[in-house]
């Protein structure tokens, strides 16, 4: 059995040819998947509605503080992204994929390296592999990093960098307005104080693609395994096929996510930013019999190096719930809470066990401890 990491390791013999495969290997199969029930998260499901925010609704700022309190997810209306560009994004993602694996190993992540084609860094914590390929890049590198799979500059390269950037571009108008919602939202006063988190925001900014092919065993497997954002909130655009699906508790269940919304996720360093008062969620990719599927995550957060600690705002009249971390040093300690079955929110608060870290409870989602 070849480890998840070996696919960026060797990159001739590991390829993995999701469209020749007729079932799901032992290498793909997980354990416990269906352990807690899935219900509907759909706009008019009745009790587990994914919250809905509308950046043109004036009491927006509200809406977002509630859904970031509860959910930590919401779905995104009124963002002004042409859906048109938003279905040429994602069939240029579906072109990278489609191409021969021995072109887009060029581009192949290597071991620790933040960027490149293969699994996310997540999966090398995993004993099982996902049903899916990834791409992680930044905006700011792009068209350096995509001549690894297309050296000759043609047509096809100029055509997804052109629509990557436009999105990108789009994409930042849509992170300005955002953050003047959570800063509004958490008291955070100051035009001068937003657009310099913007502006930091902007330059670290990952984009992480996901193609998550049709399985002849859906059931068997997964698409992405269950994990938190380690940012601070991350934009999940998603093809019209569903997959995405959030863990709640109170009873423990599983919500689908309505296929293709504008998705916003609370990453860990906003929980440990807001003291705990918006929460990132745990969240997974299921995967589909008769469709592939498409996603982009739009990941914003520090520098890697920079330190967050609770907002004084967030802290009030109370206590720090957490230390001081930089996004490099919650890396490593995610890596051993994957490593030693903990919680990595857990492993940098202050009190232990003193809150309710409700979405940090990682040991009890089935299929991380198998
Ligand atoms: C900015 C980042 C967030 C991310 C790690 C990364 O450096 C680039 C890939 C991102 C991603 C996408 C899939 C899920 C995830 C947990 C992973 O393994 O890689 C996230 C990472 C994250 O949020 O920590
Ligand atoms: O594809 C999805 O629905 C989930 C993607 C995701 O969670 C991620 O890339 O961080
Ligand atoms: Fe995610």
């Amino acid at each position: 059995m070849s480890a998840p990491s070996q696919l960026s390791k060797d990159p001739h013999n590991n390829y993995f040819d999701f469209g020749a495969a007729r079932q799901v290997p032992e290498t793909h199969t997980w354990e416990g998947l269906y352990e807690h029930p899935l219900v509907d998260g759909g706009v008019g499901a009745v009790e587990d509605a994914v919250p809905v925010v509308d950046l043109r609704d004036p009491h927006a700022a509200e809406a977002v503080a509630r859904a970031s309190e509860q959910w930590g997810t919401f779905l995104l209306e009124g963002h002004g992204i042409p859906s048109e560009l938003l279905a040429r994004v994602e069939a240029r993602i579906v072109s990278v994929f489609a191409l021969p694996a021995s072109e887009k190993m060029r581009a192949a992540r290597q071991d620790g390296q933040s960027h490149g084609y293969g699994l996310p860094p997540i999966a090398s914590y995993f004993p099982k592999t996902t049903w899916s390929e990834g791409y992680t890049m930044s905006p700011a590198n792009l068209r350096a990093e995509l001549r690894k799979i297309w050296p000759d500059a043609g047509e096809d390269y100029r055509h997804f960098c052109d629509v990557m950037e436009e999105f990108h571009r789009q994409m930042l108008a849509v992170v300005d307005k955002l953050t003047v919602l959570f800063l509004a939202a958490l008291g955070v006063a100051g035009v001068e104080a937003g657009r310099k988190i913007v502006e930091t925001m902007s330059e670290t900014v990952t984009m992480h693609i996901n193609w998550y092919p049709k399985c002849p065993d859906p059931k068997r497997t997964l698409g992405l395994a269950t994990h938190t954002d380690s940012g601070f909130f991350t934009f999940l655009m998603q093809s019209h096929v569903s997959g995405l699906q959030l863990f709640r508790r109170e009873p423990d269940r599983w919500v689908g996510v309505p296929p293709g919304a504008l998705i916003v996720n609370i990453g860990d360093l906003f929980q440990i930013l807001t003291n705990g008062r918006f929460r990132s969620t745990y969240h997974r990719a299921v995967v589909n019999r008769d469709s592939t599927r498409v996603s982009v995550a739009y990941h914003l957060g520090p520098p890697a190096d920079a330190k967050v600690a609770p907002l004084r705002e967030a802290v009030g009249g109370g206590k720090p719930a957490y230390r001081t971390v930089t996004w490099r040093e919650y890396f490593l300690v995610r890596k051993e809470a994957f490593t030693t079955g903990g919680s990595a929110l857990q492993m940098v608060s202050l009190s232990p066990g003193d809150h309710d870290d409700d979405g940090d409870g990682a040991d009890q989602i089935s299929e991380i401890s198998s």
